[in-house]
């Protein structure tokens, strides 16, 4: 059979529990026939019905079988229009990179910090002894 096509808009209008789809890494998948079995719950399904559930989907940690079920809903493939909402990809996880990258920088302010305090308890260490000399 070949693969249908659906607009962001198609799949948008089936949001119900007797008529699921969802977009999961571009392609339309139909599932009415697994809300009731999804181990996960009907209601996480029914909040991404109709909408791109990438990101809950990977969010989760799936397994393979959960995947090969997933492959058995498939309905067809996305077509992208203008002004659809963004695909939601795993590359998220790049942020992970930056977010990496900016607790460096929380280290080096971290660093920053101690040193300071470091200054200031010798200084105020020094202070002290001055005084406690002049006594
Ligand atoms: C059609 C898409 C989906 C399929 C075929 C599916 C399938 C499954 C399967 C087979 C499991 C059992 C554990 C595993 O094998 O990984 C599971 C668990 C789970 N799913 Fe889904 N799932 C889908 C979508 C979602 C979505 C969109 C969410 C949204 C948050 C979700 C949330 C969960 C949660 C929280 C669990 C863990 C349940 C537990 O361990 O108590 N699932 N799913």
């Amino acid at each position: 059979m070949a693969e249908k096509s659906f607009t962001y808009a198609e799949v948008s209008a089936h949001t119900t529990k007797k008529s699921l789809h969802m977009v999961i890494h571009d392609k339309v998948y139909d599932v009415s026939s697994f809300v009731d079995e999804h181990p996960g719950g009907e209601e996480v399904l029914l909040d991404v019905g109709g909408q791109d559930a990438t990101e809950a989907f990977e969010d989760v940690g799936h397994s393979d079988e959960a995947r090969e079920i997933l492959e058995g809903l498939k309905i067809g493939d996305l077509k992208r229009q203008p002004g659809d909402p963004a695909p939601k990809t795993t590359s998220a996880s790049s942020s992970g990179g930056s977010a990496s990258s900016s607790s460096g920088g929380v280290g080096v302010g971290l660093y920053a910090f101690l040193l300071i305090g470091a200054a200031a308890a010798y200084g105020a260490y020094q202070y002290l002894q001055l005084n406690s000399q002049k006594q």
